[in-house]
């Protein structure tokens, strides 16, 4: 790459100019001249000009392919051209540099040889326009040599393209979406897609659990997000289902962020309780945009999906009477959601989930055993990740991640001490918090984490002990009441045959 201080149009018009003039009046030429004049022509200027204007088109949109160009080329114009221009671009989260006008760099593709230039024309005369294009117009001007026009106007211009577009999504704004109940009209409300803007902290290198569950996860995510042809190929809708599941506290919506920073995806996070029915759980499903996350936590509270089935069976009214979720709609005097399982799945892996590519699933759950098995079945939930307690290897990074460390004496006792007892992430994180920046008080932390740990297992027991206890009182009371009837039954038919 290397940058050439002065243009070349000026050139490149004025031979424009001549070969334009001379394609206008060439049949009052003869024909060895004709021969004559183009060969001297191709001699004299053997490139070809692309222009890419930054507004095209009737109503005057800005071109898709001048972004592009912009974002392909300012990781290009940032090293090697002399003047830059800083451009705020709408949804980006920097400032995309670009060349300054008049300015030229060269790119190499493949062996081949292009040259990029920036220009604007001004026009003259003083005309009012909402487009600041129709005063000074941008353009970008590609100068490759004839030979490689083929090559250039296909292969390198889908490549310029593919890596400006990439670009862009990379340094895009990522957004965090909610469903919120709009306004109440005659009871009925309709839900709407509001966002802010995406900024959670973490990441795969924050997030503490098994390494080599880890980095199967960040394998399967890359698998998905680069499958275009592959989904194509098998025939298959360009989605993929993840079902997260564990006890509260244990990381599970801190997976979410971390696999949208990861894969660069907004996130949408569905509230299925505010949805009024299946069609508008389908309308909220159309308007996502590719390169997201749709994501229903708590599944099994969301809604009554889970027993669905067997309450159509069992039709049992009492059973409604006591569903926390409908009692809670009714107090605040709301419409209960219409929801049903038939329509979620229909959500899922319906003709209505293939309506855009790259979309990710993801249900969380504290209950998995409470689903429905079609909700969660592969191919719906094609990967199925076990969210569990902290052990020792998930301990190290919250070390890292809290206090900084990656060894000290205490880690022996808290090793031993995390494979007898179940604390979750969250509580182990809590422990490790520092309250001053002193060195002495990361030991602290872990002396106070041993004491929290060491309790947590005292609790356990205890627990586990009354559990026994109990389990033993109730097998005497039914060996009582077994006794009892077979009393009754001596008294009653004699003896016992
Ligand atoms: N595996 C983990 N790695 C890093 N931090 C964690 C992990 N699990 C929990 N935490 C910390 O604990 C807090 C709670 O975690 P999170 O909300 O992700 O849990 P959850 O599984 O979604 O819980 P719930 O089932 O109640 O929704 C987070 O703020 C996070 O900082
Ligand atoms: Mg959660």
């Amino acid at each position: 790459m290397m940058m050439k201080g002065e243009m070349w149009s000026n050139l490149g018009s004025t031979m424009a100019t001549i070969m334009f003039m001379y394609a206008m009046f060439r049949q009052y030429f003869p024909p060895q001249l004709q021969d004559y004049i183009e060969k001297l022509s191709n001699f004299m200027y053997p490139y070809i000009h692309v222009t890419f204007d930054e507004f095209s088109g009737e109503r005057m949109k800005r071109s898709e392919a001048f972004s592009a160009i912009q974002n392909y080329l300012s990781g290009r114009s940032s090293a090697y051209a002399k003047r830059l221009k800083a451009d705020v671009v709408e949804d980006s989260q920097s400032l995309v540099l670009s060349m300054d006008y008049d300015e030229e760099i060269t790119d190499e593709f493949n062996g081949v040889k292009v040259w990029w230039a920036a220009s604007r024309s001004t026009s003259k005369t003083q005309q009012f326009s909402f487009y600041p294009a129709s005063d000074d117009k941008r353009f970008y001007i590609l100068k490759c040599h004839k030979r490689d026009r083929e090559f250039i106007t296909g292969t390198y211009l889908i490549h310029v393209l593919k890596q400006g577009k990439a670009i862009a999504a990379d340094n895009r704004q990522r957004k965090l979406y909610s469903n919120s109940a709009g306004q109440s009209w005659h009871g009925y409300r309709s839900t709407r897609w509001t966002h802010v803007v995406f900024e959670h902290p973490a990441t795969f290198d924050t997030l503490a659990m098994d390494e080599k569950k880890k980095q199967e996860i960040k394998k399967d995510l890359i698998k998905f997000s680069k499958g275009k042809e592959y989904y194509a190929k098998i025939g298959k809708a360009w989605k993929r289902g993840y079902l997260l599941y564990g006890p509260p506290g244990t990381g599970k919506s801190t997976m979410i962020a971390a696999m949208a920073n990861f894969l660069k995806y907004d996130v949408y996070d569905l509230e299925l309780t505010t949805v009024k029915n299946n069609v508008e759980l389908r309308r909220l499903l159309i308007e996502t945009s590719n390169k997201s996350i749709i994501v229903i936590e708590d599944i099994d509270c969301s809604l009554d999906l889970t027993g669905q089935r067997e309450r159509m069976k069992k039709k049992d009214e009492n059973e409604e009477a006591m569903d926390p979720i409908s009692n809670k709609a009714k107090e605040e005097g709301k419409k209960e959601s219409e929801v049903t399982l038939s329509g979620l799945l229909n959500f899922i892996d319906g003709l209505w989930s293939a309506c855009g590519g790259e979309r990710i699933i993801v249900f969380t759950t504290n209950h998995v055993e409470k689903l429905d098995p079609a909700l969660i079945r592969r191919g719906r939930m094609d990967k199925h990740i076990e969210m569990s307690y902290c052990r020792f290897e998930a301990f190290k990074v919250l070390a890292k991640n809290c206090l900084d460390i990656d060894s000290h004496p205490l880690f022996r006792e808290i090793s031993r001490l995390l494979e007898e007892t179940d604390m979750t992430p969250a509580d182990v994180a809590e422990n490790l918090m520092l309250k001053s920046d002193y060195d002495d008080e990361k030991e602290t932390c872990l002396k106070s984490l041993i004491e929290a740990l060491k309790a947590a297992k005292e609790e356990a027991r205890e627990k586990a002990e009354e559990k026994e206890e109990k389990e033993k009182e109730q097998s005497v009371k039914g060996d009582l009441k077994q006794d009892t009837i077979s009393a009754k039954d001596v008294k009653e038919n004699g003896a016992i045959h």
